[in-house]
């Protein structure tokens, strides 16, 4: 695979510094473009950054100095593939800039993904939704003139992508009626300094702003059906409870839910073990069993499981019938991996796989 430049917005915040740590060495990625808010413009990454995670920062990286977050601000050749861990009050404003200067801007944040022909991808999943970036016409009626061939690609919240996983193996089989999803999220995923340290140690808050809503939704985008232009959400019913952990990473769900066919403990476990969409495509990123189920009956768990499958496998456990629904069990997975940079990356890798960051004339006129 031919290696691309890419940048990094939003590059000094917790998914900005994952996107830092999973690119370093990232066989068809090189990071030659970083920005930040314009408090961070013109300073050295490592100034501008406090460095959170347990790998080194890399020298290089230390050493490249934050750009204005504008494309025509960049100081050199702007990266056509732009990643973006930016809020999602400013992504609303900063992304389409992006797209419009003719950037494939692979976003983390949740200001698009909703968007009728902005694809919300995870790969396993619904990587065949990634044909509605044709379709984006609001980004070349936003500014004619504009440099063609931009788009925006999104993955979801970082709770619906660890819970997709498994859900998608097993709509594929039985069909999904209905779930009851209670999560416990690590404090991660707040970003930094994000929730105060006098309100979450030793506690518990019952309450992440927008979450729910966001996870009720973008299940049904991901495993809606690809129709043309656009998205036919999944007709089922799914609520969600969202709650604060006193854990760093990993995020974890309880899950019931009713099907619509029977299915039996094997038939479940058996449809979790031969889900594997992407064996065979070499994509770097993409984990060689993307739902890894463990029999241990007090697993998964956020300190020990996290990292399976380098930070990309969702961790499933605890199968067993459920009193209100079928069946019930536990998803674990990592916030700032799987959940954010990982997936984006992944997203990408797919991006190049299929060619669509070459064809920036016949996106066009597509
Ligand atoms: N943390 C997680 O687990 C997950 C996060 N996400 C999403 O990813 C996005 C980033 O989250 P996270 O990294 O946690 O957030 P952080 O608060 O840790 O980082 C925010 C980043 O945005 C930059 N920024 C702030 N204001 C501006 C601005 N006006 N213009 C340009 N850049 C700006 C900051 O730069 P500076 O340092 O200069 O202030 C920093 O780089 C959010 O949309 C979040 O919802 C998605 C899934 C999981
Ligand atoms: N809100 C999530 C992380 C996140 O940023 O989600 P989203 O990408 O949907 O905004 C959490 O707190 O754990």
């Amino acid at each position: 695979m031919e290696r691309r430049n890419v940048g990094i917005l939003g590059a000094t915040g917790m998914v900005g510094q994952r996107f830092i740590q999973l690119l370093s060495n990232h066989p068809w990625f090189e990071i030659t473009w970083l920005a930040a808010s314009d408090r961070s413009a013109g300073k050295t990454y490592a100034d501008a950054c406090r460095w959170k995670l347990d790998t080194p920062l890399p020298k290089r990286i230390a050493g490249m100095t934050l750009q204005p977050n504008v494309p025509e601000g960049a100081v050199g050749e702007l990266p056509k593939i732009i990643f973006a861990a930016l809020d999602a009050d400013i992504a609303r404003d900063l992304e389409p800039k992006f797209a419009s200067a003719g950037c494939a801007v692979i976003s983390n944040s949740s200001a698009f993904r909703m968007v009728s022909d902005v694809p919300l991808v995870v790969p396993e999943v619904n990587a065949d939704h990634l044909s509605l970036i044709e379709k984006q016409t609001w980004r070349r009626e936003a500014q004619p003139g504009s440099h063609p061939g931009g788009y925006i690609v999104t993955n979801p919240n970082c709770c619906a992508i660890g819970l997709v996983l498994p859900l998608k193996a097993l709509e594929e089989k039985f069909g999904i009626e209905s779930l009851f999803v209670s999560t416990m999220q690590a404090v991660s995923g707040a970003g930094y300094p994000g929730v105060a340290s006098l309100d979450i140690l030793g506690n518990v808050i019952p309450f992440i702003k927008n979450e729910e809503e966001k996870l009720q939704e973008e299940v049904f985008k991901l495993l809606g059906a690809y129709k043309g232009d656009h998205i036919e959400m999944l007709e089922a019913r799914l609520t969600a409870h969202c709650n604060r952990v006193a854990v760093e990473d990993g995020h974890m769900e309880c899950v019931s839910i009713k099907l619509r066919k029977p299915a039996t403990h094997e038939e479940i476990l058996a449809a979790w073990a031969d889900f594997n969409p992407l064996a065979g495509q070499h994509l770097p990123s993409a984990p060689d069993q993307p739902i890894e189920y463990d029999h241990a009956i007090d697993r998964p768990q956020p300190r020990l499981d996290r990292m399976r499958g380098k930070g990309m496998a969702s961790t499933v456990g605890r199968l067993r019938p459920c009193s209100l629904l079928d069946w019930k069990f536990v998803v674990l997975s990592h916030n700032t991996i799987r959940g954010a940079a990982g997936a984006a990356i992944l997203n990408a890798e797919v991006l190049a796989r299929l060619g669509k960051f070459e064809s920036k004339k016949k996106l066009v006129t597509a």
